[in-house]
């Protein structure tokens, strides 16, 4: 699918048919992820009309998501912003959000435009996380077509972020530039780096074997212990790997709010149609 006219309108079809499908009239609160597909889905819901979407706050990943939000005359919270009920800040109702890949256990990397940590807070602030995306991201494992992890690093820290991914296997991670648009480096809207990380795809657990289980295997790894391994790095913000669940520190959280992972993920095909991913 080269022809951009084509994609775009893969991107519109697939943002659409996920807001028809997630986006209910009762909800209140909803994330509105960052990058070129999600204004599609802006245009989505408010092409649904003011007495559909007059009573839902649209909460955002970051500084293009909040100009998208407002310039649609939308209500705008910050994900920090909104009420507190049970003592717990309110859990999103849904939230949606393109991808860069997006492999068939619904893994996905994201970070290609530099949003990865106020997406994943979103995300993993919403009871239902839908991606939406054209076919060019569909994929069977990460790292397959999206060739580097976007990592969200101190500026501090780069150098040695950098050394440390060396010896995971990363020989090649850099820093990502903000040219042609900005001398230096890109700066996040959190004022953080990015670290464009490559790694060879990344297994499934289904590819592990007795043997291979827990271990990373001539530099190929597991994605579940690379996201491990990344997070551990001190001076790494987050990482742009959206998987499995929070581990322990989201052990007590309804089961909904610990997966990173989307229920859904919506292509835009090149022949007109939308294919549906769910979660298996
Ligand atoms: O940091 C950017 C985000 O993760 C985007 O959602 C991702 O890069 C996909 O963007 P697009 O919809 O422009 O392909």
């Amino acid at each position: 699918m080269a022809d951009a006219t084509l994609i775009e309108a893969a991107k519109k079809l697939a943002a659409a048919r996920a807001v028809d499908e997630h986006l209910l009239p009762k909800y209140k609160y909803i994330g509105i992820g960052s990058g070129s597909t999600v204004v599609y889905v802006v245009e989505a819901i408010v092409g649904k009309g003011p007495e559909f979407y007059g009573q839902m706050t649209f909460i955002p990943t970051g500084s293009q998501s909040k100009g998208l939000i407002r310039k649609a005359g939308l209500t705008l919270c910050n994900l920090d912003e909104r009420p507190i009920l049970d003592g717990l800040p309110v859990a999103l109702d849904v939230a949606f959000d393109g991808a860069d890949e997006v492999d068939e256990e619904l893994n996905l990397i994201k970070g290609g435009g530099a949003c990865l940590l106020q997406e994943k807070l979103v995300a993993v602030a919403a009871r239902k996380f839908i991606a939406v995306a054209d076919s060019r991201k569909q994929s069977t494992r990460l790292c397959t077509k999206w060739k580097t992890i976007p990592i969200e690093v101190v500026p501090l820290a780069a150098p040695d972020v950098l050394s440390r991914l060396r010896t995971m296997g990363s020989a090649n991670a850099t820093i990502r530039s903000g040219l042609p648009n900005k001398a230096g480096e890109c700066v996040t809207d959190n004022g953080m780096w990015i670290i464009d990380a490559p790694f060879p795809p990344l297994l499934l657990s289904k590819d592990l074997t007795a043997e291979t289980e827990g271990k990373g295997m001539n530099g190929v790894w597991h994605i579940d212990l690379l996201a491990q391994e990344l997070l551990r790095v001190p001076g790494v913000v987050e990482i742009g790997l959206f998987h499995e669940s929070n581990g322990q520190q989201a052990a007590s959280l309804p089961k909904e709010l610990q997966t990173q992972k989307p229920i859904a993920a919506y292509f835009g095909m090149p022949n007109g149609e939308v294919q549906v991913q769910l979660a298996a």
